[in-house]
């Protein structure tokens, strides 16, 4: 592997501290050549609960220290992040498979979530209400939910870890990371940076293995307060259900099926650049990726053309590779997806403008494809699709694009391009989504609230919000004797 620093590669989970490996291991693969880049140690419910252990051992003395302690050892955290920024990149593109610049880009931007953190860490303010009887003097305070257990996905194995970690330990929480087993070692050498930035053994523990074991002891062992979880809607609801017997606070950032709306007063060139960003952003392996994209038909000819000739200047390669803009899906079963999509949607009357053929039979590449006729009897526009397509649906009416913006169970991001501001209001306040790009197609950050509604998920990631989700409420009564 080629770093400039090798300390910061690790293959061992970190529990209680201590990096320790394990009789079971399993192998970690580039998605780009199918090779294996190392071995993670196979860890189940025993090792989980030593370190939930861990993590309550941890507590007390985590959140008995100041906000501003906390947010001192966060900053270091996210320096050495920075500073790492290069080294973490390539680890994330060996085994994730995203283009070594959108790896950068994704580095920097977990980073930013703990340098928000860090910030918000001094601002979990309480507040004194005047009360209605002369007796009592009411004092609201915020206080850590205590042990927590983050279970995140392979899609951007950085940004998913730090949206968690970096809020619990700045509200005084500890924590349990579960990452994907494709992309561990973005989170054991992320995670070994705080560990070099001071924060103290046992506050954050990680952890690879048996995602149902480990899942099943998250869920069910007392102790922990709170689960936050990024990934499927599938997976989701079943950890929201095993959650319920503990009654555990609950964050679940889940699938999307974003709808991507171009009106006639469109500013076209905007608007086709602005759908290569969001659609082919990690190969459209994205939860708020446009997965459906609705123009209306007085431009759909005009737009499709000008989408076009961007999408041909997308070059597919080696993520390591300068000038690659598409890297492989992250397995065989992602490009089967993708493939089935598009077959479906052949059969229902599409065709394929560019790309549908995969690179190869056995590699994990998928070409941009673009599909014109597409419609709403498409799998394409009702599931995730996951990967490079982008099915072009021709709408008449502003209200005919709601409706088939609103139609699927997902509501995570939606974006739509118009130069009317009654449009844009008409139609952002209509849709039934957590999150709207108006004119952009590219709205994540860490100063915002990200998340959704419906089969989206509950809770937002980032913002303020983003630290309310790892604190509890507790209202003091203060009677003042006899009036
Ligand atoms: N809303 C968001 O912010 C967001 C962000 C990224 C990805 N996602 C969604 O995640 C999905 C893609 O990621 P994925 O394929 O890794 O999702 P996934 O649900 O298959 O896996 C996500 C995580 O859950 C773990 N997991 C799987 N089954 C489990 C079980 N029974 N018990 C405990 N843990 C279990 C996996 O090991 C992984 O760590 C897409 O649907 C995407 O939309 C959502
Ligand atoms: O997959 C969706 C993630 O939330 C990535 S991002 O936050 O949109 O960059």
């Amino acid at each position: 592997m080629n770093l400039q620093d090798l300390s910061i590669f690790k293959n061992q989970c970190l529990i209680n501290g201590q990096w320790s490996s394990h009789s079971e291991l399993i192998d970690v693969r580039n998605p780009a050549d199918g090779k294996i880049l190392t071995q993670v140690p196979y860890m189940d419910g025993i090792e989980t609960r030593l370190a939930i252990n861990a993590a309550n051992h941890a507590l007390s003395s985590w959140k008995s220290l100041t906000a501003y302690k906390r947010a001192e050892i966060l900053m270091k955290w996210h320096d050495l992040v920075v500073a790492r920024a290069n080294d973490l990149a390539t680890i994330m593109t060996l085994e994730q498979g995203k283009p070594l610049n959108e790896a950068k880009g994704e580095v920097l931007y977990a980073a930013s979530y703990i340098k928000w953190f860090a910030e918000e860490a001094r601002r979990a303010y309480g507040e004194i209400i005047p009360s209605e009887d002369n007796t009592k003097k009411i004092h609201v305070t915020k206080e850590p939910i205590g042990v927590c257990a983050a279970i995140t996905p392979w899609n951007f194995p950085a940004a998913m870890i730090t949206r968690k970690v970096a809020p619990a330990l700045a509200a005084g929480c500890t924590i349990v990371v579960k990452p994907a087993m494709e992309t561990p070692l973005t989170a054991f050498a992320l995670l070994g940076l705080a560990q070099d930035a001071g924060v103290p053994d046992g506050v954050i523990n990680v952890l690879t293995g048996d995602a149902k074991k480990i899942g099943a002891e998250m869920t069910s062992n007392p102790i922990v307060r709170k689960l936050s979880f990024t990934g499927s809607t599938s997976v989701g609801a079943k950890l929201m259900a095993d959650c319920a017997p503990s009654i555990k606070k609950l964050s679940l950032e889940l699938g999307g099926n974003a709808p991507f709306i171009v009106f006639d007063d469109a500013n076209l060139e905007l608007a086709a650049s602005e759908l290569i960003k969001s659609k082919f952003r990690n190969a459209g392996q994205t939860c708020v990726c446009a997965n459906r994209i609705y123009i209306q038909k007085g431009v759909y000819k005009q737009f499709s053309e000008v989408f076009l000739e961007k999408v041909k200047q997308l070059k597919v390669g080696n993520g390591l590779e300068a000038g690659t803009n598409i890297g492989p899906l992250i397995d065989q079963k992602a490009v089967r997806k993708v493939r089935q999509h598009i077959e479906d949607a052949l059969c229902k009357g599409a065709s394929i403008l560019i790309g549908g053929e995969p690179h190869s039979n056995s590699d994990n590449w998928f070409p941009p494809t673009v599909l014109l006729n597409a419609n709403q009897t498409m799998q394409c526009a009702n599931e995730e699709t996951f990967g490079p397509l982008a099915p072009l649906i021709c709408f008449d009416t502003i209200d005919a694009a709601i409706q088939m913006a609103n139609s699927t169970e997902f509501g995570l991001a939606a974006y739509m391009f118009s130069e009317n501001h009654r449009t844009i209001e008409k139609v952002s306040s209509r849709l039934e989504v957590g999150m709207v790009g108006v004119n952009t197609g590219i709205i994540s950050t860490a100063v915002a609230p990200f998340g959704g509604v419906k089969s989206s998920g509950i809770g937002r990631e980032g913002a303020r919000a983003g630290l309310d989700e790892y604190l509890e409420i507790k209202y003091v009564c203060y009677g003042m004797g006899l009036s």
